[in-house]
């Protein structure tokens, strides 16, 4: 049977069908190794913006015009476009990388998942196991929850086209129109989408920059920009900042920023910010392509248009320097903890664009968890928000299915208004089993997990479900069980065999997980941690509703109580006040203080530890004694590395 023919035509029609407003298809080739192989081996790729996600060597060979991308470096991609991926399963379903890959494909373009035959995908020695089990776990330990998830997704996705050897690729093919016909869905004319003028991709972001505009040429100006992933958002900074590096912050500005290129006289500083420089690719690409040959980069990420300047710098780096600025752009939002945003305030104009289901950051955690301060600290801030997809049409079903997949628009449920008094909790370990049967649950749990941390990703979900030295812990509230007010999610420790010890306390070894063994291993070098076993909270949460009610405590009480085997429980988290007194009242105990400040957060890692059989408690003793010598040596040093007053609030 020779099936290249029908893909190569999908590839060809593609020139055709690329264009604002078509849907974007999901075509899933899955099928044994071979004949996957044979599928794509004779593609012709005629368009070059075709990409190829997997790892040669690994999975499948792509056609030789193809230079595949791991998914691992598909950040690398972030704010580029493509007509066509191929997302090969046989490297291995990395759930960041599916996410970060789909947001590059146009309206109108085909993501190809390759798989195994969905019947035996959970079979698959997938090659992601290998990152999923820590020592001493094999890969055959590692769960298949997530793929089931994956399975369950597929089957339940209508507008999904499957190719399969039993199944071939029907009417789809035919030239003439193959991807408008096949989704039964609807292919907008390009006018429906584009009532709005250049360079403006939706009449959305031409609204917002034009709000953005007329709110900063007063002095103090505080806008908070939300919107989904791809909706042009980051770009709509890039126009904005293109716009007022050419004119000047007070002049009265035109409605598009290429038509006059009169400079202005006073010098305007704009500070961009982001979680990483790579999240600002779209923003400078916007001023360089508005500013065009007259815009000249320096190093160290400065953009000079005239005597307007324009300067990337980390979240962190810019909290402590603050350095004047007319205007201040922080994208990703989202992804900066709260206490970070809030610090940035005092800039006198400040846009902070959010994305409200990323894949990394959440913002949800920041309308909950920053919001309602800024509310109360700048109450005249302005909301903002942006809808159209600038790169597909609304409700497209890549867009759904990536949704679903990845649990991007996964949130806590809404609870009861406060109630007045203790109500009651009832704690108990999850079956995971369970929990993947139960999508409205793992939903509230794993929106619970994003919204109460920053760095929450979808590859988080597939290690909470499949990874095999997890427990998942929740709370339900004894008024309505179905209800979660709080989870914890736990990772075992140790004990490590004598050799392997031996070889971290030397720094020869770094094995994957085991955190805090290792940390007292090879950095308090106490050689009693080998032989200890724990439980390491990897994260905890309570519902934003409940907080501040012993929850948490009482769930770490649960947790310590049905843990019998174990010699101690452990944490690690980025350290600060409010955290530590929450976790030292109830025993943790420093062991070890990271000496480098997180470039997003600016906190320093704390491993804490609380002893709780016999050797456990010797154990916490002799890290606490390491500890102390730690924080002298800090504190006479007086580097100012880390601050005096987070040196205080450790109780040795
Ligand atoms: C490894 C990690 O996961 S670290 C990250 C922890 N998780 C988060 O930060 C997510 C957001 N926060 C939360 O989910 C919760 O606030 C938790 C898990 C930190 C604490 O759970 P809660 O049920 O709110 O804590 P609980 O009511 O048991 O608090 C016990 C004591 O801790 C201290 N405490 C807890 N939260 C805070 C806070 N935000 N600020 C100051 N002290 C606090 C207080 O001393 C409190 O006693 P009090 O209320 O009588 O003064
Ligand atoms: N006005 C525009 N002109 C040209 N290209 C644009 C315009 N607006 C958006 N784009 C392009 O569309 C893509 C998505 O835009 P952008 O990155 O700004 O979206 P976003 O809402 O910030 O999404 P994400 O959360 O995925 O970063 C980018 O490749 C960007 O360069």
């Amino acid at each position: 049977m020779n099936s290249i023919q029908p893909l190569n035509d999908i590839i060809v029609s593609l020139s055709n069908h690329v264009r604002q407003g078509a849907p974007r298809q999901l075509l899933l080739i899955s099928g044994d190794r071979q004949w996957c192989q044979q599928q794509i081996s004779g593609l012709s790729c005629p368009t070059t913006r075709i990409l190829w996600i997997g790892d040669a060597g690994v999975g499948l060979v792509p056609p030789v015009q193809l230079k595949p991308v791991s998914a691992k470096q598909t950040h690398q991609l972030l704010g580029q476009e493509s007509e066509c991926v191929f997302f090969d399963c046989w490297s291995g379903f990395n759930p960041n990388g599916f996410g970060q890959v789909a947001g590059t494909l146009i309206a109108g373009g085909v993501f190809v998942l390759i798989t195994p035959p969905l019947s035996a995908w959970q079979a698959f020695n997938d090659p992601e196991y290998g990152h999923i089990a820590v020592e001493p776990y094999g890969v055959a330990d590692v769960g298949r929850r997530f793929i089931r998830h994956l399975q369950g997704c597929i089957g339940s996705d209508t507008d999904l086209i499957q190719f399969t050897e039993d199944n071939p690729l029907p009417q789809l093919c035919r030239p003439t129109d193959p991807l408008a016909s096949s989704a039964g869905t609807h292919v907008q004319p390009e006018a429906e989408t584009s009532s709005c003028s250049a360079p403006f991709r939706t009449a959305d972001q031409e609204r917002t920059v034009k709000q953005c505009l007329q709110a900063v040429r007063q002095s103090r100006a505080v806008l908070v920009l939300t919107a989904d992933r791809g909706r042009g958002k980051s770009a709509a900074l890039g126009i904005l900042a293109a716009v007022l590096m050419r004119r000047g912050i007070t002049a009265p500005q035109p409605d598009i920023p290429n038509t006059d290129s009169s400079v202005n006289r006073d010098r305007l500083d704009i500070i961009l910010t982001a979680p990483s420089r790579g999240a600002v690719q779209s923003v400078i690409a916007m001023l360089e392509r508005f500013l065009s040959a007259e815009l000249r980069e320096h190093p160290r990420d400065l953009w000079v248009y005239g005597q307007n300047r324009l300067r990337f710098m980390l979240p962190d780096q810019l909290s402590r320097q603050q350095p004047d600025a007319d205007l201040l752009l922080i994208d990703e939002a989202a992804a900066i903890p709260a206490p970070v945003l809030l610090s940035l305030l005092d800039y006198r104009r400040v846009i902070f664009a959010s994305t409200l289901h990323g894949y990394e950051g959440t913002g949800q955690g920041f309308a909950v968890r920053f919001m309602p301060t800024l509310d109360r600290r700048v109450p005249e801030r302005q909301l903002l928000s942006m809808q159209q997809p600038v790169r597909w049409a609304e409700g497209d079903p890549l867009e759904r299915f990536t949704y679903q997949a990845l649990l991007l628009d996964a949130e806590p449920v809404t609870l009861a208004a406060t109630p007045a008094q203790w109500e009651g909790v009832n704690f108990r370990k999850l079956d995971r089993d369970d929990l993947i049967a139960d999508s409205e649950m793992l939903k509230q749990l794993f929106g619970l997990l994003i919204l109460a941390h920053y760095r929450t990703t979808p590859g988080d979900l597939r290690i909470l479900l499949d990874s095999p030295n997890i427990e998942v812990w929740a709370g339900f509230s004894e008024e309505e069980e179905s209800k979660l007010v709080a989870t914890a999610l736990l990772a075992y420790e140790g004990p490590i065999n004598h050799g392997l010890a031996e070889a971290i306390m030397a720094g020869t070894r770094r094995p994957k997980g085991q955190l805090i063994p290792q940390t007292l291993l090879a950095h308090c070098h106490i050689p009693e941690a080998a032989g200890c076993r724990g439980l390491r909270v990897m994260r905890i949460a309570v519902h934003p509703q409940r907080q501040r009610r012993g929850i948490g405590t009482a769930l770490l009480q649960a947790i310590e109580q049905a843990s019998t085997d174990i010699d101690w429980l452990g944490t690690s988290f980025g350290a600060t006040a409010e955290l530590l007194s929450f976790w030292q009242p109830f025993g943790f105990r420093l062991q070890r203080l990271g000496y480098n400040r997180d470039k997003v957060s600016g906190t320093h890692a704390a491993v804490m530890l609380r002893g709780v059989s016999p050797a456990g408690i010797v154990l916490q003793e002799k890290g606490t004694e390491k500890a102390s010598l730690q924080l002298k040596k800090l504190a006479s040093q007086g580097t100012g590395q880390i601050s005096s007053d987070l040196l205080s609030l450790f109780a040795l």
